[in-house]
């Protein structure tokens, strides 16, 4: 069983570092020069530096040579999967397909696995989501992530293959609950990085998280997920994570929102597009989502964070 990573960012060279530890593996970035650098100095100073590159890691941008292994690692932003996978549909027909980004397309509303099913059709779509910090699984801690797929023969095996010293792996069956749990919890750190750069304290910011957690888990509902999924690592562990730490990106994006700084756009922050798209999805189903209506409008500037938290304070008053 051979292993390839496609996009050498952050989480994508983390988890390369990780798979080393089982086996040799390959790190595809789009880009010849990127590639070529850190093969030969065994860092990608780009995107997570000061962390060594096993020997066991090749670094190539040849997509033919990488697109050759067992099992496939997807690691781009949400709203570069789509474009990704139609480049390169030819040598990834038939392939297992491993998801690992977080967040909704924003023009179709689809998840990662409904990407690659409609842009790859033929491949064998999985998930790998849950809490868990690049930095952290590159400098080996432990983590225990959700792997998604439909195929639950497939997804015994990927559980096999992709486990490591440091990644304890979950199966479940259940991938719109999956997909779901880890796009959702980026919307609401935003929304509690907001809160606290504006100053409004820890109680404002666990309402905010358990709120919000009622958010995600309505509107997973409503898209057929199972309520015990978003209970589980993709969901609360996740949405725990990410609204509760400086290390990640949406949470520090929404922290500069808050503070009114400025934040580098060069960051892949996954929860703007994913609050936009929820926000649109919610107002064609009717489905009630403040929180993500107004990560949605402080992050294009429609509103303030202070305006933003008046407004949810004074909506009518309901049973929780
Ligand atoms: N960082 C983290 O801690 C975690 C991230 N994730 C998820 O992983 C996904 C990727 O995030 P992350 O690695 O952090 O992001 P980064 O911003 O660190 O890297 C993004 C990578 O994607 C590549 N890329 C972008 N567009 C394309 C394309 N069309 N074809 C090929 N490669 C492309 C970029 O290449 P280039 O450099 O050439 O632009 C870059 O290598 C996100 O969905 C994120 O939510 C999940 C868990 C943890
Ligand atoms: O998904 C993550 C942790 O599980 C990473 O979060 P950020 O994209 O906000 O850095």
């Amino acid at each position: 069983m051979s292993i390839s990573v496609l996009g050498s960012g952050a989480f994508g060279t983390a988890l390369a570092i990780s798979l080393a530890g089982n086996g040799p593996v390959t790190l595809w970035s789009r880009d010849t020069k990127q590639a070529q650098l850190m093969q030969e100095n065994r860092e990608n100073a780009a995107r997570l530096p000061n962390i060594g590159l096993p020997d066991r890691i090749t670094v190539t941008s040849d997509i033919a040579l990488a697109s050759q292994s067992d099992i496939l690692l997807v690691s781009v932003p949400m709203q570069k999967l789509r474009g990704a996978l139609r480049d390169y549909a030819a040598v990834l027909a038939g392939k297992t397909l491993v998801a690992c980004c977080k967040g909704i397309e924003l023009s179709t509303g689809l998840g990662p696995i409904s990407v690659i099913r409609e842009t790859v059709p033929d491949a064998h779509p999985a998930l790998l989501t849950g809490p868990s910090f690049a930095d952290d699984i590159a400098r080996g801690l432990p983590t225990a992530l959700t792997l998604a797929c439909k195929d639950d023969v497939l997804n015994q095996k990927l559980q096999h293959d992709l486990s490591t010293a440091n990644l304890r792996l979950y199966r479940t069956t259940d991938v719109i609950g999956a997909e779901l749990g880890g796009a959702l919890k980026n919307v609401m750190a935003i929304g509690c990085g907001a809160c606290i750069g504006e100053g409004m304290g820890e109680s404002a910011r666990a309402a905010l998280m358990t709120r919000g957690f009622a958010e995600m888990q309505r509107f997973a509902l409503m898209r057929g997920a199972r309520p015990d999924t978003l209970m589980g690592l993709s969901g609360m562990g996740d949405l725990v994570l990410t609204c509760s730490s400086a290390l990640s990106r949406n949470y520090r994006y929404g922290l500069a929102l808050g503070r009114q700084d400025d934040f580098d756009t060069n960051t892949t922050v996954e929860g703007v597009a994913t609050a936009q798209a929820l926000t649109k999805i919610a107002a064609a189903e009717g489905l009630d989502m403040p929180i993500s209506k107004v990560v949605a409008e402080i992050s294009s500037g429609e509103c303030s964070v202070g305006e933003a938290i008046r407004w949810l304070l004074n909506r009518p008053l309901k049973e929780e």
